[in-house]
């Protein structure tokens, strides 16, 4: 279940319906997906071949097909951001940057963790998003935004976009951002 950081107040917010009702009032998604039914050998693996990340999209074809018939994306992919991920450090510095994407995108956490920062509306300022496996969140089009790993360093995720050609970002300096 995800949990919300108010970074400006540091005020926590718990509870599914608590975290749902903030992020919708942010444009958040907040859903779930139920992980027990992947395999249990693609749970908790993070070392995924080509064949395993299709498997994970067979598996959740049923929901990403919904949220195509919902919110129109046209393509997903599985993402695994381990230590022994090529590149990790420069996948990492990509996705720590503030940046937005010039559509709405989701992303649904698989194994693993990781952290959404999001510029709220208003006065809010930036919240994280704490996620965990099962946990589905949207990230509006043109929100600031950036992603960290946790404590664990590893994710698996499913991502979904409009944008055909999968990843685009568009950095964004903000000068009002604390780094907290
Ligand atoms: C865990 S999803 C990888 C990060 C990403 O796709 C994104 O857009 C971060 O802001
Ligand atoms: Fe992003
Ligand atoms: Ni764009």
């Amino acid at each position: 279940m995800a949990q919300i950081r108010i970074r400006n107040t540091n005020e926590r917010i718990t509870g599914d319906e608590n975290v749902r009702q903030f992020l919708n009032s942010q444009e958040v998604i907040y859903e779930h997906w139920d992980i027990s039914k992947l395999s249990p050998e693609l749970q908790n693996k993070f070392d995924l071949t080509d064949d395993q990340k299709n498997a994970i999209l067979n598996t959740f074809d049923t929901e990403i097909k919904d949220l195509v018939a919902r919110r129109g994306y046209r393509t997903w992919d599985v993402i695994t951001l381990t230590e022994a991920t090529p590149n990790i450090e420069e996948l990492l510095k990509k996705f720590e940057s503030i940046h937005t994407h010039s559509e709405d995108e989701i992303r649904a956490i698989i194994s693993g963790n990781g952290i959404f920062i999001i510029k709220g509306a208003g006065d809010v300022g930036y919240f994280d998003v704490e996620l965990e496996p099962g946990d589905l969140i949207s990230v509006p089009e043109n929100t600031p935004h950036f992603f960290t790993l946790m404590e664990n360093r590893k994710v698996v995720a499913v991502r979904l976009f409009v944008e055909t050609d999968g990843w685009v970002a568009h950095p964004y300096e903000d000068p009002t951002f604390q780094k907290a």
